[in-house]
């Protein structure tokens, strides 16, 4: 049986990905694909209860006890779900996974990202998503966007500063992993995001060798 593929979504907040995380799973079941759908921090009884604390307005956390949760959170999350379904050899759509902590904690949080950097290893070890969708949007975009919504969470509530620090990791992430990490112009109407992804998607998961 073939391994599963992990595609992972990332982006800002506001920045359109679970919009179109639905749709996406629907594309890769018209091609006969079992699919999950999941999120970070969450995915598991464990990880629920930790992302509860994690978005906490009310909290104040420690940027490194902060990293840890997520990480915590993400290694529930390998165990118990993503691993499993990909050696089923289902296929796995993620709303965010470990790039989010790179642009969240290490360039939102200014964590060192050597620090980050060991987490991964000891959490994944060479285990990367197979593709990444990142909806580059701009700070004033994703947080108008968010404005609409009407609550926010511990993150949510942070200054542009913030924001912008976290697209600037993102955008350098793009810029360093390009056989992984596929930018797309989220600030474009919803059709036309979709139209990038069908693109990103056909060209990279399903191009036919020699075709
Ligand atoms: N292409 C688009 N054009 C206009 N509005 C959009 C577009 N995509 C999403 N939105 C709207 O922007 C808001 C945020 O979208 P969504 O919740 O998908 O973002 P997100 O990236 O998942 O954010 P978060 O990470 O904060 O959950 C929603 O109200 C959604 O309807
Ligand atoms: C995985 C992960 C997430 N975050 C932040 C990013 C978002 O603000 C929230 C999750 O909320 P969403 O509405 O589901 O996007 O968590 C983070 O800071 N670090 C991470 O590793």
């Amino acid at each position: 049986m073939n391994q599963g593929q992990l595609i992972t979504l990332e982006g800002i907040d506001g920045a359109g990905k679970s919009t179109q995380l639905t749709w996406i799973k629907e594309f890769l079941q018209r091609r006969g694909i079992t699919v999950i759908t999941t999120r970070e921090p969450g995915g598991t009884s464990l990880g629920e209860e930790l992302r509860a604390i994690l978005l906490d307005n009310n909290l104040t956390i420690h940027p490194e006890t902060e990293t840890l949760l997520m990480f915590a959170a993400r290694r529930e999350h390998l165990d118990k779900v993503i691993l499993p379904a990909l050696e089923r050899g289902d296929w796995v759509v993620s709303d965010r996974f470990t790039d989010a902590s790179f642009a969240y904690q290490g360039g939102g949080r200014q964590v060192k990202k050597i620090k980050l950097e060991v987490l991964e290893q000891w959490i994944q070890g060479r285990m990367q998503p197979d593709l990444t969708l990142y909806f580059d949007v701009p700070v004033e975009l994703g947080r108008q966007r968010i404005g609409a919504i009407n609550s926010t969470d511990r993150f949510e509530k942070e200054q542009g500063d913030f924001f912008n620090r976290v697209r600037a990791v993102y955008l350098q992430r793009a810029h360093e992993f390009p056989d992984r990490i596929y930018r797309i112009d989220a600030s474009q109407s919803f059709n036309e995001v979709q139209a990038a992804i069908r693109r990103i998607l056909e060209t990279t998961l399903f191009s036919e060798p020699n075709a």
